[in-house]
């Protein structure tokens, strides 16, 4: 006997949430399948049912089943709830889908609807679970405890990794509910620094695959390459090519760690459901010799395709994304080197709902940290002068989003705004005698000045206020450095933005005791507090885990076409928004993560409001209260009671 397990048995509104953009027809439609499937699932019906399936499942894949229902618009947007799952309450029925032969193996195998021990007696006996579980039933509550007990057994992070990784492909909803209860302790293990170390050892490391791998062995089949993704409404995209992973350089395929890690987030922390998010690593080499010789290596063993090559790939990749999923799917632009990021933000950003998150999330993260501290430092922005260490990605980028804001706050043009703002790469000073040789987005950034070869000297002639660390290489920013910025300033602003924490220009513990405690301090990956002086000193995070998982909810939840550099302005004004008197007490200018779906919910909001605002809204009507839109849409992890 054949089983289908799936189905929608919706809340009696049908809606998920109370800003759901689904259409009740569309979820008639769908519950209706599920129906006439069970309904011929006698021992008669077997062949006919069987065929059925096949049929109605190979609909499903290709979206008939859902898209083609009604002539009204659809789907405008917003988080989907294509099966009712999250719109069901604790106490609502779904259904789990999984297709069975009268056992119920396949649904404790599949991670999306196991719930291991917390399958209570009654789902024991309708899903055919019987003696597949021993005797006890747990509560979701008891598995985390459990799982949290065992992780913190682990001694290494890397091993503290694998056991989310594997509980991922477990169990998903107690990976999230794991991942949202405890975030400041989860955090640096899926995400910096642990990801970071996972990539390196990706190969040696490997079980179960994650994500979708696109090579160049792909190349003219990637729409094809995209169907075999089980799930059809996509709404976010991670995409790297691996090249430029955090500050660790070419790990070519072994990157698929980063945009899993940067999805789980989105889901952890932005509520965008998991079986919305898709993770690709687009393979077109590596020059890491060290990989090519590493006989675990899991990606193609050959160097970096590049120039025609590479762009007809990307082409074909971007092309194929909006084919199959349509004009509103997100996709976020991760880890790739500068020469690629910065041409593919540009040649995509008019056509696709894109974003680079090194180049704008950092950006956005970075200037609400900023805008904070003026609340511990006094002053305006405009008050400051900020030199950055690293004039790639992320510190043009922040650069650039400053200048943008300055721009409007004090209606001076960009070209004058820049000025403020210094910038030092690995021959230096950015200054106008080298604008001839710089690459494209180093030039607004060279102004008139004697060339200064060393750091320290910049600080000293050019007496910045705020220090952003951008380089990618850790601990350069040295004794005499920070030594240098607290002379010159009462309150130095010191910002290690690289990744992971080999890769920080300074830890904590040295930004504060070179500056006798007078640092206000972040860093891309978390620091420990710090006691100095019979004082503790609690760094922050600044870190585009803050942004983009609130940036892509508000994108999706009012269906933007497009992403414009006011949203991310309107998304760094949320995050500073949310810091309140008693994070500034302690000396910090972001948020504690513990709130971080608040948070999310808040940047989602007002990036909603900025693309209704914009007309690049596309979920008509705008929904009136947004902040509760955003919170009703939300991925929530409680297990779901199956009928
Ligand atoms: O992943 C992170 O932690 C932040 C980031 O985007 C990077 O360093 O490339
Ligand atoms: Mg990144």
């Amino acid at each position: 006997m054949i089983s289908l397990n799936r189905s929608s048995f919706l809340n009696k509104s049908g809606l998920a949430g109370s800003c759901s953009p689904f259409s009740g027809a569309q979820i008639r439609r769908t519950a209706s399948v599920r129906v006439v499937a069970l309904g011929s699932n006698g021992r008669a019906g077997e062949r006919n049912a069987s065929v059925l399936i096949e049929n109605t499942l190979k609909e499903m894949r290709e979206g008939s089943v859902i898209d083609d229902v009604d002539s009204k618009p659809t789907v405008g947007g917003g988080v989907q709830d294509v099966y009712g799952e999250d719109a069901a309450t604790e106490e609502q029925f779904v259904t789990p889908w999984s297709l069975s032969v009268a056992s119920g193996y396949s649904l404790l195998r599949n991670p999306h609807h196991n719930k291991g021990l917390a399958f209570t007696e009654r789902e024991r006996d309708a899903h055919f679970l019987r003696g597949l579980l021993p005797p006890t039933v747990a509560s979701q509550e008891l598995q985390v405890k459990k799982m949290m007990h065992n992780i913190r057994q682990y001694q290494l992070p890397l091993q503290k990794y694998m056991a989310m990784m594997d509980l991922q492909e477990r169990n998903e909803r107690l990976f999230y509910k794991l991942l949202i209860d405890n975030v400041e302790e989860l955090l640096p293990i899926v995400y910096t620094p642990t990801v970071g170390e996972a990539c390196q050892k990706y190969g040696s490391i490997f079980m179960r695959p994650q994500g979708l791998f696109i090579s160049l062995k792909e190349k003219g089949k990637i729409l094809e390459v995209l169907r075999n993704w089980p799930e059809k409404n996509i709404q976010v995209i991670v995409v790297t090519d691996g090249e430029r992973i955090l500050g660790l350089g070419d790990l070519g395929c072994q990157g698929m760690g980063i945009p899993v890690g940067k999805l789980s987030l989105y889901s952890a922390l932005g509520g965008v459901r998991p079986s919305s998010c898709l993770p690709i690593t687009i393979d077109v080499g590596t020059n890491n010799e060290t990989l090519l010789n590493d006989e675990f290596y899991i990606g193609l063993r050959q160097r970096r395709a590049t120039g025609q090559e590479y762009a007809e790939l990307l082409h074909e990749f971007m092309t194929a994304v909006k084919q199959n999923y349509g004009e509103k799917v997100l996709i976020q632009f991760e880890d790739f080197a500068n020469h690629n990021a910065f041409d593919l933000l540009a040649k995509y950003g008019t056509t696709h709902l894109v974003f680079n998150d090194d180049i704008q999330g950092t950006a956005s993260v970075v200037l609400a940290g900023l805008v904070a501290a003026l609340n511990l430092v006094g002053g305006t922005l405009a008050d400051h002068r900020f030199l950055f260490l690293g004039a790639g990605e992320a510190g043009t980028g922040i650069a650039e989003l400053i200048a943008l804001e300055l721009s409007k706050q004090t209606n001076a043009p960009l070209e004058e705004t820049r000025k403020k703002i210094w910038l030092v790469d690995s021959k230096g000073l950015i200054v106008s005698s080298r604008k001839e040789a710089l690459q494209h987005f180093k030039k607004p950034w060279a102004h008139e000045h004697e060339p200064i070869k060393e750091l320290v000297d910049a600080v000293k002639d050019i007496k910045p206020t705020v220090l952003i660390g951008t380089s990618g290489v850790g601990r350069t920013f040295t004794k005499e450095v920070v030594e240098a910025m607290a002379s010159i300033n009462e309150r130095p602003i010191i910002l290690s933005l690289s990744n992971p924490t080999s890769q920080s220009e300074c830890t904590a513990e040295e930004a504060y005791t070179w500056s006798q405690g007078r640092a206000i301090f972040a860093s891309g990956s978390p620091f420990a507090p710090v006691e100095y002086d019979g004082k503790v000193f609690v760094p922050g995070q600044a870190n585009n885990a803050y942004i983009f998982p609130g940036l892509g909810l508000g994108l999706i939840m009012s269906g933007a076409i497009r992403v414009h550099d006011d949203m991310l302005l309107a998304a760094s004004e949320a995050l500073a928004a949310q810091v309140s008197q008693e994070n500034f007490a302690k000396g910090l200018i972001y948020p504690p993560f513990t709130n971080i779906r608040k948070i999310s919910a808040h940047i989602a909001a007002k990036v909603a409001a900025k693309a209704y605002e914009l007309g690049l809204a596309t979920r008509l009507p705008q929904p009136k209260d947004l902040v509760k839109c955003a919170e009703s849409c939300m991925y929530t992890p409680a297990y779901r009671n199956y009928r």
